[in-house]
């Protein structure tokens, strides 16, 4: 058996297709493009490439980008400052400050001074508190990006075994509140978890978001599961500086019903993802209903 490898580039095209007819809606309605603030401190390379791809997404989609790029010396009250300016800016409806921050700043007082309505990211407690409670919020990029990818797969996910490995705020905890919300019977893994690959086993629906590459093995998979590999890891061996997931790709391959690749599966959804949230901030801050997309 090979797995069915789950397009995540071509499921992002589609939906930033779709995003795109909705800004062209509300531009129509309002007179305005829906704005996204993207703010990175420091010049990490890796963080620089999504960036520059947030950039380009958001213009496509016909949305108006705008990034500020601070220097690393930036001090947390001048990040503050930014923040506070870009929440009160009526263009701006959409604010990404860009993670990891340098380790003079402190990432959860930054967080917390967006303006929930504008965490597209959905990072702030209340938008983790609302999806916590089942509330209408922003739900980070990524693991949405990933329960859309299942649901293309699997339609329905009611009753089915998901082990979601790791346990961040930003992924592997939201992740496992949107598959209880659908019905799946959740377990959360992380580095103190005895047995993993016993655990891994179970699971019809295995989410590996660690940070390691390959660390999940091939034979660590019951016979047909749904892998989504949210890793995104640089290494170089041989093969030279490639990009590689978190699960051993050509093991899963022979064992798993369908999985997604790295690049090319989790990574364009998460910023399809942050698009389709920036235009509904835009329709909410508008006062108009909620698009449906
Ligand atoms: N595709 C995309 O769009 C995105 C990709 N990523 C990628 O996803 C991966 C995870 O990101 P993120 O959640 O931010 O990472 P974090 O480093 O915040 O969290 C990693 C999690 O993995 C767990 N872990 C570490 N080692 C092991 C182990 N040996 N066995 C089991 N669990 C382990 C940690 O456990 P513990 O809590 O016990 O320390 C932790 O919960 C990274 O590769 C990142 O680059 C991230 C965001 C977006
Ligand atoms: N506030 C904040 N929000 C984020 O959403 C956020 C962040 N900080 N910090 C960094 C991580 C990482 N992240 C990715 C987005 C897209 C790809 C992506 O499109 N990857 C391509 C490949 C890219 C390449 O070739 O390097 C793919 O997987 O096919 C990857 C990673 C968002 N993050
Ligand atoms: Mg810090």
């Amino acid at each position: 058996m090979t797995a069915r490898i789950i397009d995540g580039k071509a499921f992002a095209a589609t939906l930033r297709g779709r995003v795109a007819e909705g800004v062209a809606a509300f531009r129509e309605e309002t007179g305005r493009a829906p704005g996204l603030a993207v703010v990175l401190v420091g010049a990490d390379p890796a963080s620089d490439v999504y960036v520059r791809w947030k950039g380009k997404a958001t213009l496509a989609a016909g949305m108006v980008g705008t990034e500020h790029r601070l220097l690393a010396e930036t001090t947390q009250e001048a990040l503050l400052a930014l923040v506070a300016e870009l929440n009160a800016d009526a263009a701006v409806d959409g604010i990404l400050v860009q993670l990891p921050l340098p380790g003079h700043i402190d990432s959860a007082a930054v967080i917390a001074a967006i303006d929930p309505d504008k965490d597209v990211d959905g990072f702030h407690v209340v938008n983790a508190g609302r999806l916590a409670v089942g509330a209408d919020g922003y739900v980070p990029c990524t693991p949405l990006g990933c329960a859309l990818l299942l649901e293309d797969v699997l339609g329905d996910l009611s009753g089915l075994d998901a082990v979601v490995i790791g346990r961040s705020n930003i992924v592997g905890k939201p992740m496992a509140q949107l598959l209880i919300d659908r019905n799946c019977t959740v377990t959360i893994a992380h580095s103190r978890t005895r047995d993993l690959a016993a655990v891994v086993r179970r699971a019809d629906i295995v989410v590996a978001a660690v940070g390691r590459p390959e660390m999940i093995r091939g034979d660590w998979l019951k016979p047909g599961a749904t892998v989504i590999d949210v890793g995104i890891n640089r290494v170089e061996d041989a093969a030279g500086r490639r990009l590689v997931g978190d699960v051993a790709y050509d093991e899963a391959l022979a064992v798993a019903g369908a999985i997604t690749p790295v690049p090319g599966g989790v990574g364009p959804m998460t910023i399809a993802v942050l698009l389709r949230n920036t235009l509904v901030a835009a329709h909410a801050r508008a006062g108009l209903a909620k698009p449906a997309i």
